[in-house]
């Protein structure tokens, strides 16, 4: 990977990303029931035919009783895959089936997409406005110029529901949006800026469009392409180049550049060379925004010019000019009011809304995604990240206001408030805090102590978390770890950190550490110091307590208590805190976070307290307001039993605390969950369905936990382990590497402790 990129992976690793379970990125499920003869009847035949006499006699019932209000098609010939050129439609499903992924991540727009084999436009066009009954948008991707301008103008006009092409539009809009903010930045005007647009295809033409309708005046503005700047003089110009050629004596891009404010590059890897930059204008703006691979790399322009602002397209270095910041976003609003376009006042207000949130304080979270050092608006920050959570309310609402104001929403927003504070849940806050740990353990590496070398999985966990950057592994095992390594298509094995404890030179040290520890809990030092030889969790947490990791993962090879056990011979427990485990689990709307599944067999009042505030402390830093439950076979007294008097004084000690989070019990799973359940406790002071399960016992937990994980259609993280004085972790044995990275990058990132 390039240079100063702060993500690395292997070819290898791309593709094995892809052929992973079931192949490729996406997969279709049901969003009714269909588990009885009922449920077949009503979703198929004979039930199907009544929404079907109703859309025949009313079409616009199909947004009612289909999934066509929130499907977008993504739609491809591959014709301009990315920078990488024609390489045809089958070739651009990857990046298709990533634009729709994309969709329902950022937006929750469910997508699909299409790569159709032509290319002839009319037969292009032809099978795309046959499908407009399936669809609420159309998403036209990577199709490259001079085609896609008459496609694109052809189906808007043929077309009753919004046609966008994301290459042209999603970028305009990104890239004016940047635009806007550098020039803030940089104390430039729009009228007085000297703009050169590398390329000159369906993404510089829209750009360029886009700036001059904004205020950039034409004759400020130089467009190249692969024969150099497109003048006047010029001959071999189709329509859309032609009416950008400009009045020059330039010829070469170099030539342009000299004094030039601005470079938009929208052409190929490697265009812009560092001698060009250096002849460009004071605090020059660089957008090189080619994908995969820019025209120029950040840290080679920097070198060239210090004082330049620099966007690429890619995730993976500051200030990201790419579409994924609009076409989920603008989709997700068009789509709310049943827009019959993405017309020019609604890009306008997209790219307003992006410029605005960018200068807007940049919350926590973001902040953490760049490493602490991006605190505010300035030249690594002028357009906001893709994970930031603010843009899901902000641009689809914009977008939606300005379709109700231009006359083409169908299905106007009546509540403004109301669809803000809708688009605001409408994403599980958890999967953009995850990204975000992924990211603040990037920007803050830290050196996790993975316990059991020895172990295929915990290998190959360990070169993720270090390929992936998030850290340094340190690894503990005997010398044969490296031929493991080696045998995982490790080169370089040595480069990993490898200590074993028969040759480690602090075992004395850490002899007299656990002797001092241990001698009056029945442990001779000789025993002691065979335990600091031979196992390898002693080991690992003598090296935490030492202080030459920061954080610890063991689990796979041995039973959960064990390992516990273990551990708590060398750490200890918070003060006046009982260690305990949590399962997170997380699907596409909401997280629940289960207590205590792992520790405490018949926890007291006390702890159920102590459990209550710490698990509602962990969903608040994962991006959730808690609502606890103490969960039993019981509601408020019915049925009476005999184990209930320490959940009801578990609430009590919490009404003493005065805690700043909801609170009830004791209470069945279906009433802490359903509303319609918990309509018949009107008293109850839960104001929604609980997301923090407080359980009673750990049988019931651990088995409610191990059920779910194996029978349910949720991710489930964990069980991470609370209340420690040190990060440590203990995953299940049936922990994959990926599940180990993730505990490594929360118990790194302090988001569980
Ligand atoms: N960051 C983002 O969000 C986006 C980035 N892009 C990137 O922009 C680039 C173009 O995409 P798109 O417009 O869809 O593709 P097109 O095929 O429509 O256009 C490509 C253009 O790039 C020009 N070009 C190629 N190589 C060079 C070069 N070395 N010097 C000057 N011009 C060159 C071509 O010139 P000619 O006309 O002479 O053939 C053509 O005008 C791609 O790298 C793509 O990844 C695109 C969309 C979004
Ligand atoms: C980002 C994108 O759409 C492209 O590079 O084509
Ligand atoms: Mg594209």
């Amino acid at each position: 990977m390039s240079e100063g990129s702060n993500v690395k992976f292997s070819d290898a690793e791309a593709l094995a990303f892809h052929a992973e379970g079931r192949p490729g990125k996406i997969e279709i499920i049901a969003s009714k029931p269909m588990a009885t003869q009922r449920d077949l009847s009503l979703a198929y035949s004979p039930g199907v035919a009544v929404p079907v006499r109703a859309i025949a006699e009313d079409p616009s019932k199909a947004y009612d009783y289909t999934a066509k209000g929130n499907l977008v098609a993504v739609i491809s010939n591959g014709t301009a895959i990315l920078g990488l050129g024609n390489l045809g439609a089958l070739a651009s499903k990857p990046v298709m089936e990533g634009k729709a992924v994309l969709f329902k991540r950022f937006a929750d727009v469910d997508s699909i997409d299409l790569e159709l084999d032509t290319e002839d436009s009319d037969a292009f066009i032809n099978a795309v406005a046959l499908m407009e009954p399936s669809f609420g948008g159309i998403n036209l991707e990577d199709i490259g110029a001079p085609a896609c301008f008459i496609i694109e103008q052809t189906l808007r006009e043929r077309m009753n529901i919004p046609v966008f092409h994301d290459d042209q539009h999603g970028t305009a809009i990104i890239t004016a949006a940047g635009l806007i903010n550098a020039c803030y930045l940089t104390n430039r005007k729009l009228a007085e800026i000297k703009v050169v647009v590398n390329g000159a295809g369906a993404a510089a033409i829209a750009c360029t469009e886009l700036i001059k309708a904004m205020g950039v005046r034409g004759d400020n503005v130089i467009m190249c392409d692969r024969s150099g700047v497109i003048h006047r003089g010029r001959t071999d110009l189709d329509q859309w180049k032609s009416a950008h050629a400009a009045e020059t004596q330039h010829r070469t891009l170099g030539e342009a550049l000299k004094g030039a404010d601005v470079f938009l590059g929208l052409s190929a890897a490697g265009a812009l060379k560092p001698e060009m930059v250096v002849e460009m204008a004071k605090q020059p703006i660089i957008f090189a925004m080619a994908n995969p691979d820019p025209e120029i790399t950040p840290p080679e322009a920097k070198a060239a010019r210090p004082d330049a602002i620099v966007a690429t397209g890619r995730s993976d270095y500051p200030n990201q000019v790419n579409n994924v910041l609009g076409f989920p976003f603008i989709f997700r609003g068009a789509l709310d009011v049943r827009a019959t376009a993405i017309n020019d006042e609604m890009k306008i207000a997209a790219a307003q809304a992006l410029a605005e949130l960018a200068r807007q304080q940049v919350p926590e979270e973001v902040t953490a995604a760049y490493g602490g050092k991006a605190h505010s608006f300035g030249v690594d920050y002028i357009i906001p990240a893709p994970f930031d959570p603010r843009l899901m309310e902000l641009v689809p609402a914009a977008v939606a206001q300005a379709a109700m104001d231009s006359g083409v929403a169908r299905f106007p927003i009546k509540d403004m408030t109301a669809y803000r504070a809708a688009l605001r849940s409408r994403l599980n806050p958890t999967n953009a805090v995850l990204s975000l740990a992924y990211d603040a353990a990037r920007a803050n590496p830290k050196r996790v102590i993975f316990a059991e070398g020895e172990e295929d999985v915990v290998l190959r966990a360990a070169i993720q978390f270090r390929d992936g950057g998030y850290g340094t592994p340190v690894l503990v095992g005997r010398d044969s770890v490296y031929d493991r390594l080696r045998a995982l298509g490790v080169d370089d094995p040595e480069s990993f950190e490898l200590l074993n404890s028969r040759t480690f030179p602090h075992v004395g040290e850490m002899t007299d550490y656990l002797y001092e520890r241990l001698q009056r809990r029945g442990y001779l030092r000789r025993e002691v110091a065979r335990m600091v030889k031979q196992d390898r969790n002693i080991f690992a947490a003598l090296l935490l307590a030492m202080g030459k990791g920061d954080a610890l993962i063991t689990g796979v090879t041995r039973p959960y208590g064990q390992n516990m056990r273990q551990l708590l011979r060398v750490l200890d427990p918070k003060p006046a805190c009982t260690p305990f485990g949590i399962h997170i689990l997380i699907g596409q709307h909401h997280t629940m976070f289960m207590a205590d599944t792992t520790v405490t067999e018949r926890p007291s009042a006390e702890q159920l307290a102590d459990m209550a505030e710490q698990t509602a402390a962990v969903a608040r830093r994962m991006g959730h307001e808690p609502r606890v439950a103490f969960i039993s076979y019981s509601t408020f007294g019915n049925p009476e039993g005999s184990f209930l008097e320490n959940l009801r004084e578990a609430v009590k000690l919490l009404d003493k605390r005065q805690v700043d989070f909801e609170y009830e019990g004791e209470m069945a799973p279906d009433v802490a969950l359903n509303p319609a359940m918990r309509d018949i406790y009107p008293f109850s002071r839960l104001t929604g369905a609980a997301n923090v399960l407080i359980m009673p016992g750990l049988q019931s937990a651990n088995i409610s936990a191990k059920l779910l994980r194996e029978l349910g259609g949720d991710a489930v993280i964990g069980p991470v382990l609370v209340g420690m004085k040190h990060p440590a972790q203990v995953s299940a044995m049936t922990a994959s590497a990926s599940d180990l990275v993730t505990l490594a990058v929360l118990a790194a990132g302090g988001i569980v402790e």
